[in-house]
Order: structure tokens, then C-alpha cells, then sequence
């Protein structure tokens, strides 16, 4: 599989793009014009500035507004042609693409326009040139890849060929099996893109808002194992439009759109399977079991007040690390790590953002083979020194520089509690209730959003649910849920647009991305909150107001809506169950837990609550000792 990129897609001048590019381990890149016109060095230089880097040219593009001209309009059209092969070849590429006509002076007829592509096919054949029409989805007459593959069908020329792009397919909801019939030799380049769904205008949707296969909702997939089934395999190079990309890091985009196409080819690969694809053998997207352990990284007075407030919500020292200063707080399948070591990556964890939940510790049928996926998708690996005794614990970098961490029951992995810690003689006094990790928040820069989802998407076997807003007084907070199928793995990701908000303001405090929120599962939320509650646990006070709009909302019986006010436990419902949300008070730099109750497959996160939670935490913030 041969991996492109347009420079279009990438912020930057044309210097950076392609180191970034040729970083994240591209073989080509398809030069956008404007990206060369911009630049001040000459075709030849900048082609040699692209071989230096070790990438080819696979396309230069776009050529508008050729097929179909009247006189005189027409034999400037090729002229024009004729000046940007010149281009071409001092450039060293010999692919160009021809979008589809868009001027109001172009006439229609697919044989005016065959014979204009026959035409421009001769002149380029001179030179050892081909060109490639692309139908864009709002050209003035041909706007359907079956009706450019029409054009070029009757162009009947081996310099001419079609050119697909996924985005003008797909957002046109043409049935991608027509390019099942299509000889894939006459298909000189595919552009992939995916795209959220929105409904909004064809033009202003391609060039502002489309994002790597993948990070939207067109089935990119879909259209790739009909271009693999029509013989194609030349390359599949990323042409995305989006004002967000232009104006974000560089290297971390083009990282993402090569982890994108690798992810891509084999999930088509696993789809197709009597096709040969060539795409680096990966394991197949990981199966999560559930969250195992979850650790932060504190220093010894934060330790103290972490400990001790999870003691309210019932968690005891369970056990201590045999050699480090690390302890255990466990209860129910819930495992919370406490590391106040002083060296490592915990300490420098702790030095960079302050007390964090730096690291998360996931059950996976094969951690070997967990990491093995994660690095063929370009993830970095994560290996300590291990100590005597000690396990080396397979894992990977995740948000904001922290850790994920994989365990399995195929080695002594599954052993790592018995191996590694002591366990106290005395049981656990102060059980509230809680059985399991329900979901963990990671709060970061919006920015940041479509990297990570990206990165758990195409590692774990886990969909995303529509993103969300979330109104904070200070401003918007989107929510993306990340699940596996069955709720093994939940992760909910937050993106700040503002420093003002709750989650704006953690970003700021802790210096950059990490882990906000930590929920844990309850099967009796009342129950546990009167065991918090006798422990001298606080809890989030909600605005009464919200309560009175709950009993109006969903008719509760007042008993119920009076139980829930004197808990402060927000309430939700969806068509299957219910959702009960506790919160606890800010813990360090604005952490906080909350514990959940869900009544009869209840598939939400309680988002409608989330405007009076935030109202609520940002009341204590405001209000001086009451914050942990
Ligand atoms: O938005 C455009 O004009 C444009 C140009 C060239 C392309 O390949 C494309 O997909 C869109
Ligand atoms: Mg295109």
C-alpha cells in the first residue's frame, strides 16, 4: 500500500508540511497548487526538496474549469494545460488531476467532454503525462464518479484516466458498489476523507469540515472495499479540507491521517478477505474486558488527602508495592493506584501536571498483542526499568503523555496485585457499594478531540457515540463517549474551547490533557450515598431548581425526586433504564469522582446534567475551603 497526503491538508508552509509529512512515514504527497504558488522556491527545487525527503509526487492538483468550454474559452483551457505541464515536469511528477467543471460557461454533453479529455490525453502522452478527472460533488454537469468514468470511458485514451475521491461519493450517498465495475487500471489516484454528517451545503461541507477515514461518519470503509474489489492499488492519498487541520500541529495531523489509512486497509483487508491488500500485518482491533486499575501520581501531602478521600467513598489501603512507594485502594473490582515515587514516570507525571491520574491499567485478552497493534498504528510504546521482582508490564502512551497500561491471563500479568504488593491483614472496613470502573473522563484541548478518538477507535474494539455540548457558563465543552459494544470500556473525552470553563480551566491548572473525572459503578446509589455519608463524605450540593424541573421533566413521584434532592443525586432516563450521578468535591487541580447507578441498560452519561453539575463545582470553586 502506498500512503499520499495532500499538502493541503496540512498546516504550515510548504517546509513544514513535508517534514511532517515524510515524518509520519507517508511514501507521497499530492501538491495542492496554492501550496506550491505560496512558496518561493522553483518547481525543480521543490521537487527536489520532495525527494530529499524521501517522498514522491504522486499528484499535483487541482486544474479547474477544462472540459466543456465554448471558444474562446476552450483553447485557453488548453493552454493553460499546456503551461501546467510544463510545471509538472520540472516538478518531477506525472499524475494531474482535473476536477470537474464548475464555470458557468461550461457546457454539458459527455461526448463534448469525452472528446475534450481525448484531446488533453494526446497532448500529455507526448510528454509522458496522464491525467485523471475527478467529478466533484457540485460540478455544474458532472457531479457522479459514474459519469466522469462515463467521460473518460468514451475519452478512450491511456493518458486518461478517473480520479475518486471519497468524500464527493459518499456525501452524495452514491451506491459505492458502481465502482466495483470499474477496470481498476483506469483509476489513477483515490483521495480518501471521511466527514461528520451535517446538513449543510456540498462546497462549504468539503472545504471546511472534512477529516481523516475515520474521525466522521461516512463509511470510508465501505467505499475502499469497492475500490480494492474493482483491482485498484496504487495510492490512497488523504486530501483533507479542514479549518481546524490548518491551523493545528503539523506533526501530529499527518501522524493521524497515516494512522488512518493504516486502520483503514485492515479493517477492508479483514472485510475482503479474498482481496490481496498490502498493508503491514497488525493484530485485529483489541478487545477491552474492562478498566483494571487506575493510578495516580501525588506527592506525599496530596497522597494523604487522595487517601483519605477515598476512604469516604470506601475504598481502605488494600495493599502496599513491595519496593516502591505505591499503594493499593481497592473495592469491589475497583483497583486505584496511589504513586508518590519519587523517580520515574509517575514523579516526572506529577512534577509536570500536579496530582493526576497518569496512568490506566486495561484487561485484554493478549497485552503483547495489544501493544503490537498500537505500535503498527504508530503509537509510542512505554517501557520502565522494571526492579527486582517486578513485572515489565506491556504499554503505550496515551493523553496528555500518560499511560495505558495492558494486563492479561496469559502470563503472570493476571498475577501483577500478588506479585508486586502486600496485602494488609485487615479486610476492608468501609465497602460503599461500588463494583467497577464505570467510565473515565479525559479532559483536553478541542483541538485535540478527533487525535484521540482516532487513536482508541482504531486500536479498541470501541465505537464512538455523537459528540455532545455541554453548556459551561463560561462556554462550550464538547463530549465524545468512546464504548466498547458490551460497556467494558467506557471513556468519555471532553474538549475545551476556552480556558474559562470547568474543563478549560483543569487544562490550564494541570498543564495540558489528562484524566478529569473517574466514575465509578454502584448497584444501590442510595445505599451508597448513605455510606458516604457516615463516613463524613461530601458531596456535590445541586441547585434545588434542578429538582423541581426533574419531578416536571419525567413525572417522578415527589418521595423520589425528595430522596434524590436530600443526596444531591442527578437523574436520568433514556428509553431502556435509569441513571443516578453522584458527585464528590474537587480533588487537586479540579479531579473529582462521581458514582453511578445503571437501572435496566440505561446506555447514557447523564449529559443533560452536565450544564448543573458544572454550575455546581464551579459554586464550590468559588466558595474558599470547601475545595479538597
Ligand atoms: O474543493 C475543491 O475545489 C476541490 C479541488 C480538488 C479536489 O480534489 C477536491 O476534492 C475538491
Ligand atoms: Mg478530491
Amino acid at each position: 500500500m502506498k500512503t499520499s497526503i495532500a499538502t493541503v491538508s496540512i498546516s504550515g508552509d510548504l517546509r513544514e508540511k513535508l517534514a511532517a509529512i515524510a515524518a509520519a512515514g507517508f511514501d507521497g504527497v499530492e501538491i495542492f497548487e496554492n501550496d506550491f504558488l505560496a512558496f518561493d522556491g522553483s518547481p525543480a527545487e521543490v521537487g527536489q526538496m520532495i525527494r530529499d525527503h524521501g517522498l514522491e509526487i504522486t499528484l499535483f492538483q487541482p486544474f479547474r474549469d477544462f472540459e466543456g468550454m465554448p471558444e474562446p474559452y476552450r483553447a485557453r483551457a488548453f493552454d493553460r494545460a499546456e503551461r501546467k505541464f510544463d510545471l509538472m515536469q520540472e516538478l518531477g511528477t506525472d499524475l494531474m488531476l482535473v476536477c470537474s467543471n464548475v464555470s458557468p460557461h461550461s457546457l454539458g454533453g459527455i461526448d463534448r467532454l469525452a472528446d475534450d479529455f481525448r484531446e488533453l490525453g494526446e497532448r500529455a502522452e507526448r510528454r509522458n503525462l496522464r491525467v485523471g478527472y475527478e467529478a466533484l460533488a457540485w460540478g455544474a454537469h458532472i457531479n457522479d464518479h459514474r459519469d466522469a468514468w462515463e467521460v473518460v470511458r468514451r475519452a478512450d485514451h491511456p493518458n486518461i484516466g478517473l480520479i475518486l475521491d471519497s468524500f464527493h461519493t459518499l456525501a452524495r450517498r452514491i451506491d459505492v458498489n458502481s465502482i466495483r465495475a470499474i477496470p481498476g487500471d483506469r483509476i489513477f489516484i483515490v483521495q480518501l476523507a471521511d466527514a461528520p454528517l451535517v446538513d449543510m451545503d456540498l462546497l462549504f461541507w468539503s472545504r471546511h469540515f472534512r477529516n481523516m477515514p475515520g474521525e466522521g461518519d461516512l463509511p470510508v470503509a465501505d467505499f475502499m472495499r469497492a475500490v480494492a474489489a474493482a483491482g485498484y492499488d496504487g495510492p490512497l492519498s488523504l486530501e483533507i479540507f479542514n479549518d481546524q487541520f490548518r491551523g493545528g500541529s503539523p506533526k501530529s495531523i499527518a501522524i493521524d491521517g497515516h494512522r488512518s489509512l493504516l486502520a483503514l486497509m485492515d479493517q477492508v483487508r479483514r472485510s475482503e478477505p479474498n482481496i490481496a491488500i498490502d498493508v503491514p500485518p497488525m493484530p485485529d482491533r483489541i478487545r477491552v474486558e474492562g478498566v483494571e486499575f487506575v493510578e495516580f501520581a501525588a506527592s506525599e501531602r496530596e497522597a494523604q488527602q487522595l487517601t483519605s478521600l477515598l476512604k469516604t467513598m470506601g475504598f481502605d489501603e488494600t495493599a502496599r508495592h513491595r519496593t516502591k512507594d505505591v499503594t493499593l485502594h481497592r473495592q469491589g473490582a475497583i483497583n486505584v493506584v496511589v504513586n508518590t515515587e519519587k523517580e520515574g514516570l509517575a514523579h516526572s507525571a506529577y512534577v509536570m501536571h500536579g496530582a493526576t491520574a497518569y496512568a490506566m491499567g486495561l484487561r485484554v485478552e493478549d497485552a503483547a498483542a495489544t501493544v503490537e497493534r498500537a505500535r503498527a498504528l504508530g503509537a509510542q510504546t512505554f517501557e520502565q526499568p522494571a526492579g527486582p521482582g517486578e513485572l515489565v508490564i506491556p504499554a503505550i502512551r496515551g493523553v496528555g503523555g500518560g499511560v495505558i497500561y495492558f494486563l492479561d491471563g496469559k502470563s503472570d500479568l493476571g498475577r501483577v496485585w500478588e506479585i508486586e504488593f502486600e496485602f494488609s491483614e485487615a479486610g476492608t472496613s468501609s465497602d460503599a457499594g461500588l463494583v467497577s470502573v464505570d467510565h473515565v473522563a479525559q479532559t483536553m484541548n478541542y483541538e485535540e478531540m478527533l487525535t484521540w478518538l482516532l487513536f482508541y477507535t482504531s486500536i479498541f474494539r470501541t465505537r464512538k457515540l455523537p459528540m455532545v455540548d455541554v453548556i459551561d457558563p463560561a462556554g462550550l465543552v464538547r463530549s465524545q463517549v468512546i464504548e466498547s459494544d458490551d460497556g467494558t470500556l467506557r471513556l468519555t473525552l471532553n474538549g475545551a474551547e476556552n480556558r474559562r470553563t470547568l474543563a478549560g480551566r483543569f487544562i490550564a491548572e494541570s498543564f495540558g490533557s489528562s484524566v478529569q473525572h473517574l466514575a465509578f459503578a454502584t448497584r444501590d446509589i442510595f445505599k451508597t450515598a448513605a455510606a458516604l455519608k457516615d463516613q463524613g463524605s461530601q458531596t456535590l450540593a445541586i441547585s434545588p431548581n434542578y429538582y423541581d424541573d426533574l419531578q416536571a421533566r419525567f413525572g417522578l413521584a415527589p418521595d423520589l425526586t425528595e430522596r434524590l434532592r436530600a443526596a444531591n443525586i442527578l437523574y436520568d432516563r433514556d428509553d431502556r433504564g435509569e441513571y443516578f450521578q453522584l458527585y464528590s468535591p474537587n480533588y487537586g487541580e479540579g479531579f473529582f469522582f462521581e458514582i453511578v447507578e445503571r437501572r435496566d441498560g440505561y446506555k447514557g452519561y447523564g449529559a443533560a446534567n452536565a450544564p448543573f453539575r458544572i454550575a455546581a463545582q464551579k459554586r464550590m470553586l468559588g466558595t474558599p475551603g470547601l475545595v479538597a
